[in-house]
């Protein structure tokens, strides 16, 4: 059996980054921008007023001091003459600051009388100006590749982009394989239950950018599973659930290799997923998750998650862990790395008692899962250990 690490290369190794397409920017969050960008102007583009007050010569601000009003400047209609000593304009924020003017002087400081206004309280040192260029440059760049978050959209906007190039997002065709399984609102036989993973998975992989598809869900037999796989047809990334153990009705890696799917490696020392399966079929790059719900959605998030990212030009790469100490003592673990279900809460991590592959119930209350080293052992009140959010 291989190492997570080990499988994590081998998906990499099957990964071409997909195409670009063009969106507006209205429609960029969450999408990886694939070019940089490159601001083509200022900003600001003037020196702005950071306040409302009174522009005047920073050098004739005292207490006591008076000065004539001799114009506007408001946020785009800014004031066009000279301001000379003794002289004030009124000034809004986010207003250019006219020739001559160093200083605004707060309306809060200041007592006005029809044009004239005299500075009652001390306003200080800040000038309440923001020079031109303050937030960046013409020539500023963001970088590519990078997942848009609600804040770089907004500092595109402000760079004056209105389209960007992204990679197009992964189509992924979803399929669940067993009897047993109907879809929600169905109702259930005596001995089937309700499919539930496939949600989660396509919730999870959608959050990260893809499109995915539910299949219809295939039946224990070979000739189902082959119907199911043609119309993944199309699809960058085949993710099957279940059918992936040694029983007798774990089917799809057969009929997989049957319709030419080339294996790159079955079975990781991991728990929960060990009997996870990846290779190539045709165009696309399939993936065999184990059916149990927990570890279903386990290796969802350590390895279809960064092939998810590496599809949209993302540097191939483990998502980031984190570490937190433990609130309680963990035993020592066996042979597999373990992803055991957590949950991190005031930088204190419970790690649950019950870690069955098939508690949904209890994912839904982790925020964590905390890998565990082969054979590390007992763990302290208070010892850091590695978690992966989820
Ligand atoms: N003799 C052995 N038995 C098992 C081994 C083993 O090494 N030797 N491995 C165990 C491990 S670990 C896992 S994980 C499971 C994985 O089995 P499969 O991938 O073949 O999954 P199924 O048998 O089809 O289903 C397991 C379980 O999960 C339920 N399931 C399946 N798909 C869904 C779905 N989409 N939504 C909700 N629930 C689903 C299914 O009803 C079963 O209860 O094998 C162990 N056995
Ligand atoms: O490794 Mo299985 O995935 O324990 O439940």
């Amino acid at each position: 059996m291989i190492t997570v690490s080990e499988a994590l290369e081998h998906l990499f190794s099957l990964v071409t980054p997909l195409g670009t397409e063009t969106v507006p920017l209205a429609q960029a969050v969450g999408r990886v921008m694939a070019e940089d960008a490159t601001a083509v102007r200022t900003q600001p583009p003037f020196a702005g007023s950071a306040m409302d007050g009174y522009g005047v010569r920073a050098d004739e601000v005292a207490v006591g001091a008076k000065f004539k009003i001799i114009g506007e400047s408001a946020a785009g209609r800014g004031f066009d003459g000279f301001v000379g000593p003794g002289e004030a304009v009124r000034i809004f924020t986010g207003a250019p600051v006219p020739e001559g003017v160093d200083f605004v002087v707060i309306q809060e400081d200041v007592d006005r009388f029809v044009n004239t206004i005299t500075i009652e309280r001390d306003p200080g040192d800040n000038a309440n100006i923001r020079p031109a260029g303050n937030d960046f440059a013409a020539g500023f760049t963001l970088t590519a590749p990078r997942t848009l978050s609600p804040n770089e959209v907004a500092l595109l906007a402000a760079m004056n982009i209105p389209e960007v190039t992204v990679y197009r997002r992964p189509d992924i065709a979803l399929i669940s394989t067993g009897d047993e399984l109907v879809m929600p609102g169905d109702t259930p036989g005596p001995d089937q239950i309700i499919v539930s993973n496939t949600f989660g998975l396509k919730a999870l992989f959608d959050r990260a950018g893809a499109v995915t598809r539910i299949l219809p869900i295939a039946k224990d037999d070979p000739a189902s599973v082959e119907t199911v796989f043609e119309l993944a047809e199309g699809a960058d990334l085949v993710i099957t659930i279940g059918g992936a153990s040694v029983g007798d009705y774990d089917i799809v890696g057969q009929v997989a290799q049957e319709l030419g799917m080339q294996q790159s490696f079955y079975k990781v020392k991991m728990r929960p997923g060990k009997p996870l399966m990846a290779g190539r079929m045709g165009e696309a790059l399939m993936i065999g998750l184990p059916g149990n719900p927990v570890s279903a959605m386990v290796c969802g998030n350590v390895f279809v998650l960064p092939v998810v990212d590496a599809l949209q030009g993302l540097p191939p790469a483990a998502r980031p862990r984190q570490s937190a100490p433990l609130a309680a003592a963990i035993p020592s673990n066996g042979p597999r790395e373990h992803y055991m279900r957590g949950r991190v809460e005031n930088g204190r991590m419970t790690v649950f008692e019950r870690q069955d592959s098939s508690l949904l119930s209890v994912l839904a209350e982790a925020n964590a899962l905390v890998i565990r080293p082969p054979e590390d052992g007992a763990r302290q009140t208070g010892d850091l250990v590695e978690y992966l959010p989820i």
